[in-house]
């Protein structure tokens, strides 16, 4: 087991120490994360040290980790080393990008796929950074239409593009396995910033090609 604990590096302010390297992908140990979610599985289940549950506590407190690890990366270091000198100006749309996130309110999972749209300005980015900027704002505690947000702004101002347009669809789990309890709906937000919000036009041209 790791001797270390990454997370340490994380400053109360949410900001990192200067020695963190971002979006390092390693995993994280954390023993007292570990401890709690053991206390927590005490509580819920009659016999929490029953064989198969004997390192549920780790395996949880490790996929946590995981599922909040945007909360460590930077959309900027991302994008800043794949971007690339081109003279394209037409739209580019990367769609049906899968995503993964949990709710804040119940931290569960909601999950679907995104659309993104971007007008180049002399520059174009590597396709995969941006579903990699999804990830960075879908691996937090979220609700969708912040989520939205986030991913249009980090792009629109790592980009420098025209305009940047980000669609978002996802069922929400908490919607289906509690609470109201329906399982078909989905939720559909939407971020438009730059040409994407001032013209009608351009955004018709992005919601067009979505259709098909
Ligand atoms: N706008 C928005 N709401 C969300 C999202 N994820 C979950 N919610 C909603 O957050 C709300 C929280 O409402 P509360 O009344 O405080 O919580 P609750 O009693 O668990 O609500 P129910 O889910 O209706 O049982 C619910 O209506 C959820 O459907 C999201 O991404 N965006
Ligand atoms: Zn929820």
């Amino acid at each position: 087991m790791p001797a270390h604990n990454k997370l340490s590096r994380l400053q109360n302010d949410g900001h990192y120490a200067d020695s963190f390297e971002p979006n390092d992908e390693r995993e994280v140990y954390d023993a007292d994360k570990e401890g709690l979610v053991r206390q927590l599985l005490g509580r819920l289940v009659e016999d929490p040290d029953r064989e198969g549950l004997k390192r549920t506590p780790l395996r949880v407190a490790k996929a946590l980790d995981f599922l909040t690890s945007g909360y460590r990366m930077s959309a900027e270091a991302i994008i800043k080393n794949a971007l690339f000198e081109e003279d394209v100006r037409e739209m580019v749309i990367v769609r049906d990008i899968e995503f993964y996130s949990l709710c804040e309110h119940h931290m569960l999972p909601f999950f679907g796929h995104a659309h993104v749209g971007y007008l180049p300005n002399g520059k174009v980015v590597g396709l995969s950074k941006i579903a990699r900027v999804v990830d960075v704002f879908a691996r937090r505690l979220q609700v969708q239409e912040r989520l939205t947000s986030q991913v249009a702004d980090a792009l629109m101002q790592h980009l420098g593009a025209h305009g940047v347009a980000v669609v978002m669809e996802a069922s929400h789990t908490c919607m289906m396995m509690r609470g109201v309890q329906k399982q078909s709906s989905t939720t559909i937000s939407s971020a438009m910033r730059g040409t994407f919000e001032s013209d009608a036009r351009t955004r018709a041209e992005f919601m067009g090609f979505l259709e098909r």
